[in-house]
Order: structure tokens, then sequence, then C-alpha cells
């Protein structure tokens, strides 16, 4: 393999200049064969609430020009081990919702089917069925690992199957996903009844609460998560609204008692020795942002899980 090549060395050129790729990586077209791409979907037509994730690519990758090439926390430099490249943004339809799906598993497959493996920067929650549906075309039904303070398995709103509330419901009926490892990380605030709940559990998905990640810590969490991933194929969604507002205002649904950015962060870093095949950041909405609180949390959660991907890379 030809050594990858790396972001733009910010002791060299100043940080703040140049354009905004992931971490300054080379943009896909820059290099031979892109083994991890970090792709931006700018599309919040799915939305119920506060619309803005549109500009969550934009603004994760412009905070995410502080991200070092070295990861202490899992001893990887995943720019080194593997070729990671800005994949750029997906064209998705804003006024299409169906059009807009279609075009995410599209795009996503033919990178996947080329063997790069992706992460994905939101958009909102709407694009975790198109992003799955185009994992389980390789891998077959996969383990989900979803961090949120919402559920994502409501069935319709106003009538619409495909929404921000709606992706994990759609996946189960669809049977992409495997039943026997679902889990939802955060899980926090008013629902609309007892019934959201019970549908839940029916679908497969177990809870931990953003108040049992509190109560019982990050390291037996990510026992608990381990132990129903197993080795099986994980794909990992990670709603930026599953932390506090006070970690993340820059979102469409906040909800209060979230979890911080340092319990989120030392759980994916939890998941090293599992079998991720692909991952997504989604929720991001700058509008609503301060200081970038938000995108920065979001650049780091996407920096942990290619450094997971990478590790893996590396230990294969
Ligand atoms: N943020 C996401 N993905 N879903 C929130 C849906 C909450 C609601 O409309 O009741
Ligand atoms: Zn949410
Ligand atoms: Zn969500």
């Amino acid at each position: 393999m030809s050594t990858p090549i790396g972001p733009t060395d910010s002791s060299l050129v100043p940080r703040f200049a140049g354009p905004a790729t992931f971490a300054r990586l080379p943009r896909a077209d820059e290099v031979e064969k892109t083994d991890i791409a970090v792709v931006g979907i700018p599309f919040d037509s799915g939305v119920s609430y506060r619309p803005g994730a549109r500009f969550g690519p934009a603004a994760i990758r412009e905070a995410s020009r502080l991200l070092r090439p070295y990861h202490p926390g899992l001893d990887v430099s995943p720019f080194a081990e593997v070729q990671v490249a800005d994949g750029g943004d997906i064209a998705v339809n804003p006024f299409a919702i169906g059009d807009a799906i279609e075009t995410v598993d599209e795009s996503v497959s033919r990178l996947l089917s080329a063997g790069t493996r992706v992460v994905t920067l939101g958009g909102d929650h709407t694009i975790a069925l198109p992003l799955l549906r185009a994992v389980h075309r390789v891998h077959g039904p996969v383990a989900l690992l979803h961090f949120d303070a919402h559920l994502d398995t409501w069935d319709t709103y106003f009538g619409e199957p495909y929404t921000h509330g709606t992706p994990f419901r759609r996946a189960v009926e669809e049977g992409i996903l495997d039943t026997e490892a679902l889990s939802h990380v955060g899980i926090r605030g008013p629902l609309y009844g007892k019934k959201d709940l019970e549908d839940d559990r029916r679908f497969g998905f177990g809870i931990l609460t953003s108040a049992d990640v509190m109560r019982r810590g990050v390291d037996e969490v990510v026992d608990l998560l381990r132990q129903r991933i197993g080795d099986r194929p994980l794909y990992v969604s990670v709603d930026i609204d599953v932390l506090d507002p006070a970690h993340a205002p820059g979102t469409g649904t906040p909800e209060a008692g979230g979890l911080t950015s340092r319990e989120l962060l030392e759980i994916l870093r939890g998941l090293a020795t599992c079998n991720l095949v692909g991952a997504d950041v989604v929720e991001v909405a700058p509008p609503y942002d301060h200081a970038q609180i938000t995108a920065t949390a979001a650049a780091h959660v996407a920096y942990d899980l290619v450094s997971v991907l990478a590790l893996r890379a590396k230990n294969r």
C-alpha cells in the first residue's frame, strides 16, 4: 500500500488558512484510493421542528480544523494507518425526500462497493435509513448503536413515513437490522405516549437512558453495549442531540438532561474492538449554535469514529 496522504501540516500552513475539508484531509479526488471517506449530506427536509441541519456538514468541517493527527486515547494516528479523505457533499434534492433518500443510498452504495468505509456528516436523521440500506447491501443485517435523545422509531408525521423521527422503524420493517443487537443510548424527555416505548421494545431495541449513563457510568455502559454487539457488523448513528443542550445547543430538537461530550466520546472509544462498518453524525444545526460548541463536539465524534475504523483496519 502506498503511504497515505495526510492532512495539511498545521505547523507549516496555519490551520485557519485554506479550504475546510474534514480535519484538513485531502479530497477524495486528490488521492488514488480512499479507505475511509468522510462525506457530507446537507439535507434537512425531514425535520419536525427547527430546520438548519443542511448547514451541518460545512460547520463540522470548519470546526474540524483544530483536530490533530494522533489520537492518544486510542493510541492511533488514523490518517497514517489508512487513506482517509473528504468525500465532499452528496447533492441531495431539498424538495423531495424520497428522491434524496435514493440519492444517498446510491452514492454511499457506490463507495461501499469500492471498498471504502464511510462516516457521514448530516444532515437530519432521515438519512440514517438510506445509509443503513446501503450498509445492509454489503454487510447484511447489522447491529445498530443509536445515540440520541429520541427513539426515532415513530411511525409517521402528518402521514409521512420518511422523516427524521422515523428512520429506525422503517429500517426494522425492511429487515435490514440485526434485531438481536439494537440499542439506543441517551434517551430522555417526554414522549407522545407509553406506546412509543412498547413499540420500540417490540422492534427489539434495548434502551440505556441518559440517566442510566449517569448512574451506571461509562465503563459499565461500554460493557453492556459490547456484550450486546459481540462481533456483529456494527453501524453507529450519533444524533448530536444525545448531548445535553449545554454541550450541543446547535440542534433542531433539543432536550434537557443529556450526556456530556466527555461521556459520549469515552463510550465511543470503548467500542475500539467492535467490528464497526459505518457511522453517521447527524442533527448539527449551526443556526442555533454558539461559539462552535456543537460543531466542535461533532467534529470530535467524527474523528473518534474514523479512528475506531482506522484502528480496526490496522489490526486486521
Ligand atoms: N432529532 C430527531 N432525529 N428526532 C426528533 C423527533 C422529535 C419529534 O418530532 O417529536
Ligand atoms: Zn434526536
Ligand atoms: Zn435522531
